[in-house]
């Protein structure tokens, strides 16, 4: 990844950057490696000081012990990498660190000389690497970038961090969701050329050895293009559930051609011209691309045990993209949720409410207890109240005859996800405060009241206070929800757009040869995105589909009314009545964005399947 630069080079460039004030310069883009020169860009536009010394909140012992509890399996995962990287680290005088996927250093173990000097920068256990708070480090950046970095000496954010430097590597779930990172740092005036290959190798072998825990049983298919690579941590992987792909690692991700945005989409038949028999032994197989490889089946599925993600986080490859900032008041909600106190998401739709709801469960110590999400505009005004409190056998009558547990009780011990909480009924309002005073619910019916334990999360798109003055939310429930409100911009409102589409593209499209071109970036970045994230990621979705390796993506692929549309207002949806042209057309765009869906995102096949070419089912889509 990194392409290296002198120390001296570095200097120079840092002079320009942060003493002459001319972060463009000409020596900034020219002697920097580009992810180092992207990370100070991003720290400079936080506000971040880089003659300061970082603001670091170091935890407590009981609150460091807390989270290294939390953190039991992926500690224990890496465990044999550590101790090997240790072993290195003591001779090479570095210290390796393990952090969570915010960069909180949880374990930092090595050579007692340097881990000493290490400890007055604070790489230590208990302190926060995320570039957010710490600037351009290993640990931080290769977080927000999505992949392994070296920072080395002075392309550190902070002067006093020159004295480090650090290979860094993330580490992902079989999901596609960062889950820590890993990282070897040692003083900046000795030579760690091996330091990012070994990171690299060891990240492999802990991300190889999640399949061991996690999928016994499963239908696992390990493959790569020689024989003797199967049971390394060189093979490929893909767990399959109902024929439908539903876990990867990356190496299996590349050689079918796919990235993360497979999961749960593609199927087996898709991939693959033929599956091996699942009789455990290594076959000759053959990709639909026409490669060949050797592949093992292994396991069976069981109808019985659904396989869902841990902690019920996000579908794969899909959690959200978080800046720095989010990151911080994604943490803040997380430490509210286990507070019991509730938090409020507010944000345009598409913002991602409901993908930050579930990413703050996930984090949270209630991530094995369910997570319960209601759309509270969705649901019948004459049904929400059955569904959310329940009813006792013989509350209704007809299909409803046998009670049902309610919503709120079967978020027990986890988190209820109410969401469009604007769009609740005033009744029903005084009901669920009296649940969240009370702790508890009373079914329909005349049932006994039961405790409940859930933390509360809701979003809304309105501005309750007005609601409140309008007199159609209640004020009680409002300062009872509100406690702890979490704003998600609209994307048009971000400053760093550009950042965000590159960001966003790097993490839907994992085959590094697939790119936009410059021209394509910025008029990604300069539209309005009425429909933010949710538009944004349609759109970069659907030109992966058309990307061909080594050609990065023109701008003449984007049809015009996308920046025409930038100064626009957002079309509005038709209103229910006679079938209008727009409906009809609103329709037909669904269609086909249901078929690009259920072909994987494969164009051309979406386009037989619905008896249209290519270009007119593309131009559609994007005109929609
Ligand atoms: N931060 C993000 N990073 C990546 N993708 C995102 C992000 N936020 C939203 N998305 C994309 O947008 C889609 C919609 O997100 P989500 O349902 O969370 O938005 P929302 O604000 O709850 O929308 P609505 O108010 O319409 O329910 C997601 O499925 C995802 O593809």
């Amino acid at each position: 990844m990194r392409t290296e630069a002198s120390p001296r080079a570095v200097l120079a460039a840092r002079r320009q950057f942060f003493h002459d004030g001319r972060p463009e310069g000409p020596l900034v883009a020219s002697l920097l490696p580009e992810p180092i020169l992207r990370s100070w860009r991003r720290c400079a536009e936080r506000g971040l000081d880089s003659a300061a010394l970082p603001r670091l909140e170091p935890m407590t012992a009981q609150e460091l012990r807390e989270v290294a509890e939390r953190h039991d399996k992926l500690r224990r995962l890496c465990r044999p990498e550590i101790e090997s990287l240790y072993a290195d680290a003591m001779q090479t005088g570095c210290v390796v660190v393990l952090t969570d996927a915010s960069g909180l250093i949880l374990d930092a173990l090595g050579n007692a000389d340097f881990a000493a000097r290490a400890a007055r920068v604070a790489l230590r256990p208990g302190v926060e690497w995320g570039e957010g708070t710490t600037g351009t480090n290993a640990v931080g950046t290769a977080i927000v970038e999505g992949r392994p970095i070296t920072v080395h000496g002075a392309e550190h954010y902070y002067d006093p961090h020159g004295i480090l430097s650090c290979s860094a590597a993330p580490i992902l779930d079989p999901f596609g969701q960062t889950v820590g990172a890993l990282d070897l740092s040692g003083p900046a005036a000795v030579d760690h050329r091996h330091a990012l290959g070994l990171v690299r190798l060891a990240v492999e072998q802990i991300e190889h050895r999640f399949f061991d825990e996690d999928f016994q049983g499963r239908r696992v298919l390990r493959f790569q293009s020689e024989r003797e690579l199967l049971g390394t941590a060189r093979e490929g992987i893909l767990v399959f559930e109902d024929d439908r792909l539903v876990a990867a690692n990356r190496v299996g991700l590349g050689l079918v051609g796919a990235d993360w945005s497979a999961l749960g989409l593609r199927r087996a038949g898709e991939l693959f011209g033929e599956m091996p028999r699942a009789d455990g032994t290594a076959h000759l197989m053959h990709t639909l691309a026409g490669g060949s490889l050797f592949g093992r089946f292994d396991g069976v599925s069981s109808p019985m045990s659904r396989l869902t993600r841990p902690a019920g986080g996000p579908r794969p490859g899909a959690g959200p993209l978080l800046r720095p900032s989010d990151r911080e008041a994604v943490s803040r909600a997380v430490r509210m949720v286990e507070a019991d106190v509730p938090v409020l998401i507010r944000g345009e739709t598409g913002t991602g409410k409901e993908m930050v709801a579930h990413e703050i469960h996930r984090l949270s110590e209630r991530a094995a207890g369910p997570f319960v999400a209601v759309n509270c505009a969705a649901i019948p005004e004459t049904l929400i109240e059955s569904e959310l409190f329940g009813y006792e056998d013989g509350a209704f009558t007809g299909a409803r005859r046998h009670g049902h547990k309610g919503l709120l009780r079967q978020a027990e011990g986890g988190v209820l996800f109410l969401d469009e909480i604007g769009d609740m009924p005033l009744g029903l309002q005084s009901r669920l405060l009296r649940v969240l005073q009370e702790r508890e619910v009373a079914p329909l019916g005349g049932g006994r009241p039961v405790h409940v334990d859930f933390a509360l999360i809701c979003a809304t798109h309105r501005d309750l206070r007005a609601l409140v003055e309008a007199g159609t939310f209640r004020s009680d429930l409002y300062f009872r929800i509100a406690h702890y409100t979490l704003e998600l911009p609209a994307l048009r409102d971000l400053e760093d757009r550009l950042e965000t589409v590159r960001a966003l593209w790097r993490r839907l499209v994992e085959d590094e040869r697939l790119s936009l071109s410059e021209r394509c970036e910025a008029r990604l970045a300069a539209y309005r995105w009425p429909g933010n994230f949710r538009q944004l990621v349609g759109t970069l979705r659907a030109l992966a589909a058309l990307a061909e390796p080594h050609r990065p993506v023109e701008a003449e692929l984007l049809p015009p009314e996308l920046s025409e549309m930038a100064t626009t207002r957002p079309p509005q949806l038709p209103v229910a009545g006679a079938m209008s042209d727009a409906t009809l057309d609103v329709l037909t765009v669904e269609a086909m964005r249901r078929a690009l869906e259920a072909c994987g995102g494969n164009v051309s096949r979406a386009a037989r399947q619905l008896g249209i070419n290519r270009s007119t089912l593309y131009r559609r889509l994007f005109n929609a």
